[in-house]
């Protein structure tokens, strides 16, 4: 079959002659982009330390991921469908991609695309392998099957074409045609897009298809090896062009595109360390996705005044299939072990901000469940369980990141990365950047979240006197018994790495009853608080955990008047527990993101009954707090 090319191909379309059409007889409806999430199996060579995955499924829509803020907790999500690690191509094809492709056979658009951080699974997603196909390949043989299907009577001719090109660099390359230069974008006057030069060849069969497009790819995969892994720093994008034709006069014609795109992988590339050639791709890819991220949020907000397409050649390409009539699914690809956690994360709420849910995932501080005071079982309370030795944990990995930079929470907090905190406080930030609508349907979840709160804890209480009650009477004591309520689902936990030693952890959910949870389930984010038998409660003498060194460093607190130490800690708790955040700033040795986390602290738990309290606030290490109280305690007396 020969290729057609140049501005006179079949790709060029005079308004007279293809036509795009309003679905529902010229009602006009948008369609918002459906949006699902694939989690690829977890591959224990991805997991040197062995930690387990940091995500899962919950159900077919919903999927939890470790919190970074505090490794007890989860965030969970809900989306359009959820894809576990089990699901195979053939389902993702028939939920995901197969119910948009007959609109094409009527002069609509349509686009897939896979996006996510590199090795999440993309590539097989699209692409799969000749044993598990992917949606490409199955996209493609469906086209052909339901033009077959369709009746002769109804007086339609039908013919398909293919275009395959990568954007690199904000350049559009020809994959048919490889060594074409940067071709441009058009827009004709009815809102087509053009890219005048690209090679645009008619395909009849599934065969012939493969004939041309295997090829094409291995160009792309060629260019990668050339130029510094090219392939997985540019978006493919495969587009099938279906343009039906009357056969009786006035011979209308309609024209359907579907664009099949794989992504360039959305991992962060200050990360990696990319410089030169790479930095600039990088530039490119992070441009292109956060005007992709733009448009998709714009589009499903309703609210935007101008969909900002043209921000980058990417979307200015899927401007008539992304959006308006068109019918489009994302597929957000993510990788379960923890080398990935930062990416999935980003993805997932680049996801989550593709749907109308956006921002739920971050509203989390001020409509979690609260960690209620709950009589704890005998065993946890027998080890002096006070919730703390996850931050104990934490702390202890956080010491070990100093020395080595291979704990876990190396990930969250690794020296080496000054700038994930900043930039996941930053994406917050981002993510609460929404539109007016969004804003007052959040405030308003704020706010119902907030008086359900309220009522839970005055159910909580009312059970505890009832619990007591029932003790009394029954003259047992009340730590002999089970938790009052017990939820079985087993908690998302990191597993201990081999890189840390591991301390034996008993995850007992904490005893909220599942019902309780039932109204807060709609919101984005549970906390599944966890009780974690341990060794030493933090009112306990603690033995300092720089030695030596540590006791003369709290040898200054017996030098000092008690009741002027106690004056000074009672106004520093006082200042932590009403403190606005000017306040909180005051203090020494709390700045702007420390008095945030104090105050999204109080947010979530109310006050912090002693100052001890403060290791709990992320980042806030035992030896920081004896750092910090010698400051304050010392500036406080003038000295
Ligand atoms: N659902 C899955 N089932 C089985 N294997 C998978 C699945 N998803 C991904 N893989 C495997 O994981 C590896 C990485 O996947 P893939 O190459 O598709 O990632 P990618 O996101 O396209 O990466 P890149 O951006 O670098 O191209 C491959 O070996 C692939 O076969």
């Amino acid at each position: 079959m020969p290729c057609i090319k140049g501005y006179t191909s079949l790709f060029f379309e005079s308004s007279n002659m293809a036509q795009r059409v309003a679905p529902d007889g010229g009602n006009k409806k948008t369609s918002r982009v459906r949006v699902a999430v694939r989690l690829r199996p977890y591959m224990s060579k991805q997991d040197k330390k062995d930690e387990g995955p940091c995500v899962r499924g919950l159900d077919s829509q919903n999927l939890e991921i470790i919190n970074w803020r505090n490794a007890t907790e989860t965030v969970k999500y809900h989306f359009d469908v959820f894809h576990g690690e089990q699901t195979t191509q053939q389902e993702v094809f028939l939920s995901s991609v197969k119910p948009i492709l007959p609109h094409i056979l009527n002069g609509q658009n349509a686009s897939v695309f896979a996006y996510g951080p590199t090795g999440a699974g993309k590539t097989h997603t699209m692409l799969g392998t000749s044993e598990q196909p992917g949606v490409i390949p199955r996209a493609v043989r469906e086209v052909f099957n339901l033009v077959k299907a369709k009746d002769e009577d109804e007086g339609w001719d039908y013919s398909i074409g293919m275009s395959y090109l990568e954007i690199y660099n904000e350049k559009v390359l020809d994959l048919l045609s490889p060594g074409s230069q940067d071709l441009p974008i058009r827009e004709d006057k009815d809102k087509n897009i053009l890219i005048p030069g690209l090679t645009h060849t008619p395909i009849s069969s599934f065969s012939e298809f493969d004939k041309h497009f295997v090829p094409a790819s291995l160009n792309r995969t060629t260019a990668s090896t050339k130029l510094n892994q090219r392939s997985s720093r540019s978006h493919a994008i495969l587009l099938i062009k279906v343009v039906r034709t009357q056969r009786a006069f006035p011979h209308r014609q309609q024209t359907g595109k579907l664009y099949l795109v794989d992504l360039a992988g959305s991992e962060d590339n200050r990360r990696t360390g990319n410089q030169g050639i790479r930095l600039k791709e990088s530039g490119a890819i992070n441009l292109s996705l956060f005007t992709l991220s733009k448009v998709v949020d714009s589009l499903n907000s309703g609210t935007a005044v101008r969909v900002p397409y043209r921000d980058s050649k990417l979307t200015r390409l899927l401007q008539d299939s992304l959006g308006g009539s068109a019918h489009s699914v994302m597929i957000t690809n993510i990788a379960p072990e923890y080398k990935y956690y930062f990416d999935t994360f980003s993805a997932l709420n680049f996801a989550a901000k593709s749907k109308l849910i956006v921002n739920k995932p971050f509203i989390r501080e001020t409509v979690a469940v609260p960690v209620l005071p709950v009589k704890r079982s005998r065993e946890d309370h027998e080890a002096g369980g006070s919730g703390t030795e996850p931050h104990k944990k934490r702390q202890k990995e956080e010491k070990k990141t100093e020395q080595d930079g291979s704990s876990p929470s190396a990930f969250f907090h690794s020296p080496s990365e000054p700038s994930v905190m900043d930039r996941l406080i930053a994406l917050e930030k981002l993510m609460m950047s929404c539109q007016d609508k969004d804003r007052i349907n959040m405030l308003k979840d704020v706010a119902q979240s907030r008086k359900e709160i309220q009522e839970l804890k005055e159910k909580q209480r009312e059970f505890e006197s009832k619990a007591r009650l029932f003790n009394r009477l029954a003259g047992e004591k009340s730590t002999d018994k089970e938790p009052v309520f017990k939820n079985n689902t087993v908690p998302l936990q990191r597993k201990q790495s081999n890189a840390t030693k591991p301390i034996k952890q008993q995850a007992v959910v904490q005893p909220l009853q599942v019902s309780q949870l039932q109204p807060l389930q709609q919101l984005a984010v549970v906390k599944q608080s966890v009780c974690v038998k341990k060794k030493k409660k933090l009112s306990d003498p603690v033995e300092p955990p720089g030695g030596k060194e540590n006791i003369l460093e709290n040898a200054w607190e017996s030098q000092l008047n008690t009741s002027v130490l106690e004056q000074s800690r009672h106004k520093i708790l006082q200042i932590l527990n009403t403190g606005t955040l000017k306040e909180l700033k005051g203090l020494q040795q709390i700045g702007d993101k420390k008095a945030k986390l104090i105050l999204g602290w109080r947010e979530i738990h109310g006050h912090f009954t002693k100052l001890e309290d403060l290791v709990k606030v992320e980042g806030m290490t035992e030896k920081r707090f004896s750092s910090f109280m010698k400051a304050n305690i010392l500036s406080a007396m003038g000295k």
